[in-house]
């Protein structure tokens, strides 16, 4: 692990100590991004070292594949129905676990997945530890239709609402924009602090061409934080509870900077 780098590491100690949350029998929600990539390696490592019988759930085509790869069988939601546990990283968390998600483009899966499982499980590097939400653009997922009028109305509650910050931006992939997995567009708001976050939710959802936006109030339970010298904080809302650990970095951890 030493060629890792201290994010890199912060991410993987997360990912690791969350696996622990895995038993045999599990359909587990499998997350996206670079965080949950970690989680999908030492998860595949854990089911092969424990002979654990686990099906995933992935929130992306992304992760399907890594899925696969690795050997983790992978199931519809649908076929699943529901989940015993999700585990996914964020973009930003704050102090009642309420999350900025979607920087990856995978909120909507993401959103549908974690609120289908029993308990969701975020691992995070400690930068994303917030007081208030919203200085990472929130993404809200629209259908292309009318894509510039739903942009326009958006806008004009943001402004109604008092968030709005610098501005709200398409995303793009180089010169196309960018589609998610659902054939959906992602616009970034580039919001000031979220004062309400549960209100906003609700408000942007209500505007017609929004499919989903990234805020994920009342979903997380458990907050994983992890750090670069293996330190790790275990955050559960539930049980009201913050514990620090040490993750010992083993030899055989090695095998994940092939990935
Ligand atoms: O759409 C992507 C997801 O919400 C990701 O979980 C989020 O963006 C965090 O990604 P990363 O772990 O790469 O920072």
């Amino acid at each position: 692990m030493t060629d890792l780098s201290p994010i890199d590491k912060a991410k993987f100690v997360a990912a690791k100590r969350a696996v622990d949350y895995v038993q045999d029998g599990m359909r587990i929600g499998l997350g996206t991004g670079s965080t949950a990539a970690w989680m999908v390696r030492c998860l595949a490592e854990k089911m092969q070292a424990e002979g654990l019988d686990i099906v995933g759930v992935p929130t992306s085509t992304r992760t399907a594949d890594l899925a696969r790869e690795l050997g983790i069988p992978v199931i519809s939601l649908d076929e699943a129905k529901w989940l015993d546990l999700t585990i996914d990283g964020a973009d930003e968390f704050d102090g009642e676990l309420n999350l900025i998600k979607g920087g990856g483009g995978a909120l909507l899966q993401e959103k549908i997945v974690a609120t289908a499982s029993d308990r969701m499980v975020v691992i995070a590097d400690a930068a994303k530890d917030v007081t208030a939400l919203g200085a990472f653009p929130l993404p809200i997922e629209v259908i292309p239709f009318g894509w510039q009028t739903t942009k326009a109305l958006v806008e004009e509650t943001l402004i109604n609402m008092d968030v709005l910050g610098r501005d709200t931006s398409l995303r793009m992939n180089d010169d196309t924009p960018y589609v998610t997995d659902e054939g959906n567009y992602i616009i970034d708001l580039h919001l000031r602090r979220i004062g309400n976050a549960r209100q906003l939710s609700l408000v942007l959802n209500q505007v017609p061409g929004v499919v989903e936006n990234g805020l994920f109030i009342d979903i997380c339970d458990v907050v994983i934080i992890g750090h670069g010298d293996g330190r790790v904080q275990v955050r559960d809302i539930n049980e009201g509870t913050e514990e620090e650990e040490k993750i010992d970095l083993l030899e055989g951890d090695n095998i994940f900077a092939d990935f």
